[in-house]
């Protein structure tokens, strides 16, 4: 529920090491609010979120969970002030580990712009950092809420493999998306509008 409507209703999805799920559906279909369940920030009015066969909201078993995730979502949580590397850096220290943020950097195609100010960096570059943050922090579940928008066809080959190299280690991914991605054996699930229309956008041309 959200706002005293139901969104999502009869979904039942299981993932194991190493599998991912992609989720599509037309805009306000409740894509973004599976992930945010996922993610403990909004709870489910009826039914389970398991995670080894443990609630993930009963207490003990949340906290646990919360340090398996990395959300990744429109909102970037990019501090402008900061350098592209402080910006990865930061979250890296704030999990207790070290070391990744640069080669990250690297990998992204990133690596020349270390030292700028991160409000130098276009939207795609952005977009970059923030999966250079995903890759330092290294957790295993992956929540990805449109993770290619922005992304040049170089940016989304590079999200397919590090997706791919994620699941390959164990992880898991969820991907919430309109854009067209590569994920080898992925499972998909397209969610339904919540109110379909009663015209298609021709008719409503054809009615002008
Ligand atoms: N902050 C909010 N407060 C209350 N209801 C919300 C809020 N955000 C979204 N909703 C409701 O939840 C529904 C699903 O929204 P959600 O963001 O999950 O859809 P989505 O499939 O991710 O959409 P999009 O493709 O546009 O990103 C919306 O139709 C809206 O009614």
């Amino acid at each position: 529920m959200r706002n005293a409507q139901t969104i999502l209703r009869n979904i039942n999805v299981s993932m194991h090491d190493g599998s991912a799920l992609v989720l599509t559906g037309p805009n306000g279909s409740g894509k973004t609010t599976f992930l945010r369940m996922i993610a403990g920030f909004s709870r489910p009015s009826a039914g389970e979120i398991l995670w080894n066969g443990h609630d993930v909201t009963s207490a003990g078993v949340f906290q646990q969970f919360k340090l398996q995730l990395n959300w990744l979502s429109m909102k970037d949580a990019i501090k402008d002030k900061l350098s592209v590397l402080d910006n990865v850096q930061w979250f890296e220290v704030l999990e207790g580990k070290c070391g990744k943020s640069m080669d990250a950097l690297e990998l992204m195609g990133l690596g020349r712009l270390a030292n700028e100010k991160a409000r130098m960096l276009s939207m795609g570059q952005r977009k970059r950092l923030q999966l250079a943050r995903l890759l330092a922090i290294d957790r295993p579940i992956w929540l990805l809420d449109e993770p290619s928008v922005a992304l040049d066809t170089e940016g989304v080959r590079l999200l397919e493999f590090i997706i791919a190299e994620h699941r390959k280690k164990g992880g898991i991914v969820f991907v919430a998306t309109h854009l067209p991605i590569e994920i080898e054996d992925s499972m998909s699930l397209r969610l339904p509008p919540r109110f379909p229309r009663r015209k298609t956008f021709l008719d409503m041309v054809h009615s002008f």
